[in-house]
């Protein structure tokens, strides 16, 4: 008989599937980050990314003037985004071609931490001695406003197509670990709590034909979500069913529910509903699925830039021991601990309904 009580914690080698996190390089201050934004919103540094170019051959097809193009290019250079070649052309250094193949993430992080960089700011005293008068002052909740998600209208669509956009864009690289790092083959229905726009469960059906899967989510959240994997290969075998996962009734007898990025969010009493609903809406011996952020070691990491967005809620995320009591209480048993080392920690938890 296997011991249901132990508890397997590993650390987890991480290959190809991590690869996007080469742009973290490229995150690191203010002022590279601006001039990697400026590079991208006047299309200069797409342009050099399909051919190297002289100072004067940028300067007459573009709507630099000659100081804003010399600004640009050399802050650039400065940070190793662009670098000359023999010839006297600019061209992007190899480490920013690199991290330019995963530009939707480069852009969502910019305007992530563009968007939360006032609140540090304007608010750093708040930040340092409590969370809760942080929150208070904090625009995370003006980008990330769940009220405007519960009614469909054509405001709160536009609204929170923002939002969903910048989340899409991270668990587009995100679900490529989650999925490098856990088997679902055993699956036939899964359901995702939480689960946004749809991609995290559109990249599981992709690689597994034989499941259907369910994404849980608030009402215009799922609208969104529809029209995001409408024109997927697997948009067949994906089902959007709005619900608040704290109180609604799920759809049951799954063989795996999980929840990407969700639960930190949560305080811990709204975990443990969250938790408790999964419990209930799976089936005999079905498997929960926790991937997240773990709590932050700033020991070990130091903050960039580009890890405001969860630097600024550095409090919220929790370790993987946490869980463990919770699950518990619910009733999971082989509970199982990946430890992911991503830019922050990640963590994968696994358990088994008994
Ligand atoms: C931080 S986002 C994570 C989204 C997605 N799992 C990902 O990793 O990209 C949290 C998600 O939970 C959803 N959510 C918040 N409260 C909810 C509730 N009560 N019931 C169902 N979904 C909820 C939000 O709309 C959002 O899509």
């Amino acid at each position: 008989m296997p011991d249901t009580h132990a508890i397997s914690d590993s650390t987890v080698t991480l290959g190809a599937e991590a690869d996007y996190e080469c742009v973290d390089l490229f995150l690191r201050d203010f002022i590279l980050v601006q001039a990697i934004k400026g590079g991208m919103e006047t299309g200069l540094l797409q342009k050099l990314n399909r051919t190297p170019a002289t100072c004067s051959s940028l300067l007459s097809d573009s709507g630099f003037d000659a100081k804003g193009l010399e600004f640009l290019l050399l802050t650039l250079s400065h940070y190793n985004v662009v670098v000359k070649n023999r010839a006297e052309q600019y061209e992007l250094s190899p480490e920013f071609s690199k991290a330019f193949y995963f530009k939707e993430y480069l852009q969502a992080k910019i305007e992530f931490s563009n968007f939360l960089a006032p609140d540090l700011m304007q608010n750093t005293t708040d930040f340092l001695h409590s969370e809760a008068q942080f929150m208070q002052s904090s625009r995370l909740f003006e980008l990330f406003d769940y009220h405007r998600a519960l009614k469909v209208t054509p405001e709160n669509v536009q609204f929170t197509r923002r939002w969903v956009r910048l989340t899409t864009a991270l668990t587009r690289h995100e679900a490529g670990v989650c999925l490098a790092h856990h088997d679902f083959s055993e699956c036939l229905r899964i359901m995702d709590i939480g689960g946004n726009s749809g991609e995290f469960a559109r990249q599981i059906a992709e690689q597994y034909p034989q499941l259907f899967a369910t994404v849980v989510d608030l009402p215009v959240v799922c609208d969104i979500g529809r029209e995001h994997t409408a024109k997927t290969a697997v948009a067949q075998r994906l089902e959007f069913y709005s619900a608040n996962a704290l109180q609604d009734p799920l759809p049951g007898q799954q063989c795996l529910i999980s929840f990407k990025s969700v639960l930190h969010d949560w305080p811990t009493e709204a975990c443990e509903r969250f938790l408790q609903q999964a419990y209930k809406s799976l089936k005999n011996t079905g498997e929960l699925l926790i991937f997240e952020r773990s709590a932050i070691d700033l020991t070990q990491t130091p903050v960039t830039f580009g890890l405001l967005p969860t630097a600024l809620f550095y409090r919220s995320y929790r370790t993987p021991e946490e869980y463990i009591p919770m699950l518990q209480q619910c009733g999971f048993r082989q509970i199982t601990i990946k430890r992911l080392p991503l830019e922050t920690g990640f963590h994968m938890i696994t358990a088994r309904k008994s």
